[in-house]
Order: C-alpha cells, then structure tokens, then sequence
C-alpha cells in the first residue's frame, strides 16, 4: 500500500467574468491523491484547469470549495505558523524561469531566501554553506553565487529555481510545465536533474505538462483533465500502452511520432468548448467521435478498476 502525500477532496474553483452571472469553472469537482515518491503527471489542452488544481494543491490559491489534505490536515483551514511549516512542504516551479527569479537579487540570495524566512537565528556562514550545497546538487557552479538571473541561460535559471524549491526538503513540489520553455537538448538535462533529485530527496512531484513525450518519459502516474474535469488516470505505461477514454486516446494520436507517421488517425475535431458555458453531460461529448446519446444528458463517473479510472459512458 503506497502513503498518500497529499489528498485533493471535490476542488471546486470558479474565477468571475465580466458578465454579472458567469464564472468560468475552472475546476469541477475534482479529487485526487498524491502519492508519496511519486510523479503524478497533468496533462490535457491549454485552459483545462492543470495551473489552477496546481495552486489550489499547495494553497497557492484557495478553491470555492473542497479540501486539500497534508498529513490528516485541511490546508485551507490553517493560518499563522501551521500554515508556514505545512508551505514549507509545499513549493512550485513555474514555467518561466527568468519571470520567477528576482532580477535584482543575485542566486546567493534567491536561493537563501526560503531557508532564512524558515530558519531564524541561522548563522550567515552555515545559510551560504547550505545555499552552496544546493548550488552543487543542481548543477550550477559555486563560482556563480553572486551572479544576477539575466547572466544565465535558460536551463541554468530553471536549476535556479529547482534549488530554490528543494532547499526546504519538501514533501511535494508542483512543477509547472518547468520545461516548455526550454531548447529541447536543455530539456532532458533538466528532467534529468528533476529525476535524480527525487531519487535522493524522496519528494512526490505534481508535474504539469501539456507534453506527452515528456510526460512518458518523467511520470509514474498520468491523469488527464479536459475542462475542469478528470477523464483518465492510470499507471503511466498502462495509459500509453491502452489509453482508455477517448479523449486520452486523441490526444496520444496527436503526438508526433515515426510509428504514428502516415497512418489514419482520428483527429481532435473542433473547438475546445468554453469553461464559462461548460457542455452539458460528459462535457468531451461535443467533440467525441464516439459519443452516444446518454453522453449529451448524464456526467459520467470517474469510476476505478485495477488501478484504472476513467469517466466515460462507453468504459464499463
Ligand atoms: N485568475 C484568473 N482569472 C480568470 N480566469 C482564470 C484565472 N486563472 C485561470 N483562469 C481560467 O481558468 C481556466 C483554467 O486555466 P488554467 O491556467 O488552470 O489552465 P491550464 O490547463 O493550466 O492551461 P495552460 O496550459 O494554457 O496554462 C481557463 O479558462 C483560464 O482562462
């Protein structure tokens, strides 16, 4: 039996709109567990709600309602010095590496940051020893330690980040598309450095990514959202070897692939319908080449079966 990390319970997050009475339903209804040491990849188009069930995860943003539950306690419901020590088990990567660094502060004092805001009293030669370990542990030179974000490439203003991140040893980070900015070679060095990090940390990564190549290569476990909604979530090899529902099997098609190269594919058709005016029933009905009438009237139910979850009408 494997320890869960941390337990979304029925997420639920609406933003405001212009017009008085529409919200966008960013997030449905959504619940998952984390497991501890694991890679739970999100994956699924622009605007599904990946960022959002992020930042709800680590009380980044707080949801309408529903819970999130780090050792048997509500996140949201904690304030004041609880709610410091539990984000200090939290963290996140964002995508843009340049965007989440201080340009004003060099690396020394970007990466000493987390661990002076939790460490008071520390002395200033044991935070820049512990700065400079981090430094070694992902890759960026010692020399660098008083260097500005903008006199780095783009991979090595990621490790920044990751330092940043792991310097607390936390239980969970959520990693927000941490590569997509990146050249495609710097790409595998910085999933790379993400895997032998978790190896030896033992930390559960929420990686959101809208990249299957890279998802398949990273995750332990897959769980693909289309508009607020978990459709599939299953066993990284299982959902790529045998994906179940019909919209993770359209999305695998979409992968550029020699073995998909030439032949026949069923493609996604048409536009991804507005989180604001959510389909009725399944909401992929309005988009799935197989769909049925049941599909147009009842939600289907994110039901389990070895290990698999799927909600579909077609999936029994
Ligand atoms: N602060 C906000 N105010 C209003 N709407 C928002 C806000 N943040 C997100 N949204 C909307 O919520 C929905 C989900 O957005 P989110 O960024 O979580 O999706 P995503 O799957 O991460 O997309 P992407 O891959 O493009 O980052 C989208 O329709 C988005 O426009």
């Amino acid at each position: 039996m494997k320890n869960v990390v941390l337990s979304l319970k029925n997420i639920v997050k609406e933003f405001p709109t212009s017009k008085k009475n529409k919200k966008v339903h960013a997030i449905s209804n959504v619940s998952l567990d984390i497991y501890e040491n694991e890679t739970l990849a999100l994956v699924g188009e622009s605007g599904c709600g990946k960022s959002t069930l992020g930042k709800c995860a680590i009380g980044l943003i707080s949801p309408n309602s529903g819970k999130s539950i780090f050792l048997n306690e509500n996140i949201y419901e904690k304030k004041g010095e609880e709610l410091k020590q539990i984000k200090k088990n939290l963290q996140i990567i964002f995508q843009d590496p340049y965007a989440s660094l201080n340009p004003r502060m060099t690396v020394g004092e970007i990466i000493a940051e987390p661990i002076i805001t939790h460490n008071k009293g520390m002395k200033k030669e044991d935070i820049k020893l512990k700065v400079l370990d981090l430094m070694e542990d992902v890759g960026i030179r010692k020399e660098y330690y008083n260097r500005y974000p903008h006199q780095f490439s783009g991979g090595q203003r990621q490790r920044i980040g990751i330092a940043r991140a792991i310097a607390l040893n936390p239980k969970l980070i959520v990693c927000d598309e941490p590569v997509s900015a990146l050249d495609v070679s710097i790409q595998s060095q910085v999933l790379n450095l993400l895997k032998d990090l978790q190896e030896k940390r033992k930390a559960s990564y929420l990686f959101i990514s809208h990249d299957l190549s890279v998802v398949n290569f990273i995750a332990d476990r897959v769980c693909v959202m289309f508009l607020g909604k978990i459709c599939e979530i299953g066993n990284t090899d299982d959902i790529f070897e045998n994906p179940l529902h019909p919209y993770t099997k359209l999305l695998l098609d979409a992968i550029p692939s020699i073995e998909n190269a030439g032949r026949q594919k069923e493609m996604l058709k048409g536009e991804i319908p507005s989180p604001i005016d959510v389909p009725s029933g399944c909401r992929f009905h309005t988009r799935c080449p197989y769909c049925m009438e049941v599909c147009r009237t009842d939600e289907p139910v994110l039901s389990e079966k070895n290990g698999r979850s799927v909600a579909c009408h077609r999936v029994k």
